[in-house]
């Protein structure tokens, strides 16, 4: 029931929720990797199964694709897709400019190239999610596994090159084991503090040898829907501004959000 989820996962949910509403018929539509992305496919799928709603999912990443197929929705990969009308995902940090850190799951490669392959951006986050200056949150950069220690010194020199404040770089593991993306890559966590350019660390990291891709999505996400505990969303609009609407509605909706808060 409602009552037992946490005001975090109220956000989360109220923002997955009205994310759901940019969806429509006939759409071809990136599905993200997260919790809130969780919230949001389980909507989705509701929305199938209730509504009628007829649209194909491209999931980022195996875990969503899993959870898609069992709530209903048809998934297609990219390539049949071509290009898609909508993405919506989570992040990790996103801040005035609706620039985001993403990667806390692992899945941004597959993120990004989805992301990048659509005519729209939205993102769905926690208020707590926004930032001032990016970089609190340790910022992904996905490499190949062969050589990581050298592309890892090679990152770290970079960053004493560039006076970027923290520099400490670690190699994100799975109990005892290093973490396997699904491209079979490994992750380098920044830590970092704040980032002073994210557009020129973005770019000086895709250069370097044995990096894949980095969790700095800039100049790609077009509305951040934010929840609030409290039921209340905000719509920041990177040409509209910001529009805020009260939507407890969805929080104290019996067939949709407790069934999701199971
Ligand atoms: O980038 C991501 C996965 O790679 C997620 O969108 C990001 O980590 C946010 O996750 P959550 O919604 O669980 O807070």
């Amino acid at each position: 029931m409602s009552a037992e989820l946490s005001p975090i996962d109220k956000a989360k949910f109220v923002a997955a929720r009205r994310a759901a509403d940019y969806v429509e018929d006939g759409m071809r539509v990136g599905l993200g990797t997260g919790s809130t992305a969780a919230w949001l496919v389980r909507c989705l799928g509701e929305m199938v199964r209730e509504d009628g709603l007829k649209f194909r999912g491209v999931p980022t990443s195996t875990r969503t694709a899993e959870l898609a197929r069992e709530v209903g929705i048809e998934v297609i990969s990219l390539e049949e897709a071509k290009w898609l009308d909508l993405t919506i995902d989570g992040a990790d940090e996103f801040d005035g400019e609706l620039n985001l850190i993403k990667g806390g799951g692992g899945a941004l490669l597959q993120e990004k190239i989805v992301a990048t392959a659509s005519d729209q951006m939205i993102v769905i986050a926690d208020a707590a999610k926004e930032v001032h200056a990016l970089g609190a949150f340790p910022l992904p950069v996905e490499v190949v596994p062969f050589g990581w220690t050298a592309t890892r010194a090679l990152v770290e020199e970079t960053l004493v090159s560039m006076d970027v404040m923290g520099r400490e770089t670690t190699l994100r593991m799975n109990g005892s084991q290093p973490f396997v993306t699904d491209e079979g890559n490994f992750i380098l966590d920044l830590h970092l503090d704040r980032i002073g350019n994210p557009r020129q660390l973005a770019m000086v990291l895709n250069q370097m040898p044995g990096v894949v891709e980095n969790g700095l999505f800039i100049d790609i996400c077009d509305v951040v829907v934010v929840g609030h505990g409290d039921g209340r969303v905000e719509l920041r609009d990177i040409n509209a501004g910001t529009v805020t609407e009260d939507r407890l509605d969805f929080v104290e909706s019996d067939n949709l959000f407790s069934d999701l808060g199971d």
